[in-house]
């Protein structure tokens, strides 16, 4: 028989993914249309979100619509219009029907220079157009292997929310992703250690906004560590790559975090 004290907390939870620089229009649609014939587009437990490339945005977005599933883009810039060859503002993004945008993920701080001042400067225009900023923030290999992941998430953290009006509506939420577990390469990081690292972005998100925020985990997530990942009483929810890029793999993760953690 199980204690009661074994088994995973029951909370609020979000289980998103990015499809990053994947999927073809048909290869979307096809997503969509699985998808939005599960009960899960219609429960907001879990709250499932995906953040498609641009090129899809607007489409999945109405896909969608009438769903309890949300949209996100994957980046956006600072300022609402101008010329920034190549950019997208933030009244284009909540122009296609979306509402989120993903900033700062350790991919684009890597190859896009993408710093923290950017990432501060991003969330609060997102927030100013109504779009909920999902904050990316994570430890490098470097750092984690000198046992420095504290600072580093708690200033990439802190750096994220300098602009952001705590008494605002469109709050941000946070998702902690180490750099060391993202990908092909990435190791699965150990619950135990997520949940440490959660606490020290949720501290670090109440010394700056006066409130708790939601802080997600993403690196190498899949059906086999979704719900240790899930049940940690810091984790509010799961930011895929790989394992749901097929709408099923997203499905059986979603239903079984659910059916363990909501
Ligand atoms: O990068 C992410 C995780 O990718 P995995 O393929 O799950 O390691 C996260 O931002 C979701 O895209």
């Amino acid at each position: 028989m199980t204690s009661a004290s074994s088994q995973p907390l029951k909370k609020p939870l979000w289980i998103g993914t990015s499809w990053k620089m994947n999927k073809t229009i048909a290869e979307a649609d096809a997503f969509c249309d699985v998808v939005r014939a599960s009960p899960l587009a219609s429960s907001r437990a879990p709250q499932l979100f995906v953040v498609p490339p641009f090129t899809v945005l607007d489409r999945v977005a109405s896909a969608l619509r009438g769903t309890s599933i949300m949209v996100g883009a994957q980046n956006v810039h600072w300022e609402d219009q101008g010329a920034w060859t190549g950019e997208i503002s933030p009244v284009q993004v909540a122009d296609c029907g979306a509402s989120l945008v993903e900033i700062g993920h350790s991919e684009r701080r890597t190859y896009f220079n993408e710093t923290d001042e950017t990432v501060g400067l991003k969330a609060a225009a997102a927030q100013r157009h109504g779009l909920i900023a999902l904050i990316c923030v994570g430890d490098s290999h470097s750092e984690h292997a000198a046992g420095t992941s504290d600072e580093a998430v708690s200033r990439q953290t802190r750096a994220a929310l300098a602009k952001i009006d705590a008494g605002g509506a469109a709050l941000p939420v946070i998702a902690y992703e180490p750099v060391w577990s993202i990908g092909e390469k990435g190791v699965p990081a150990e619950p135990d250690f997520v949940n440490a690292q959660h606490l020290v972005i949720k501290e670090a998100a109440t010394a700056a906004l006066g409130r708790d925020l939601p802080v997600l985990y993403g690196g190498s997530v899949s059906l086999a560590n979704a719900v240790a990942l899930a049940s940690q009483p810091n984790v509010n929810g799961l930011f895929i790559g790989r394992a749901a890029w097929q709408a099923d793999g997203f499905l059986a993760i979603a239903a079984e975090v659910g059916a363990a953690c909501v």
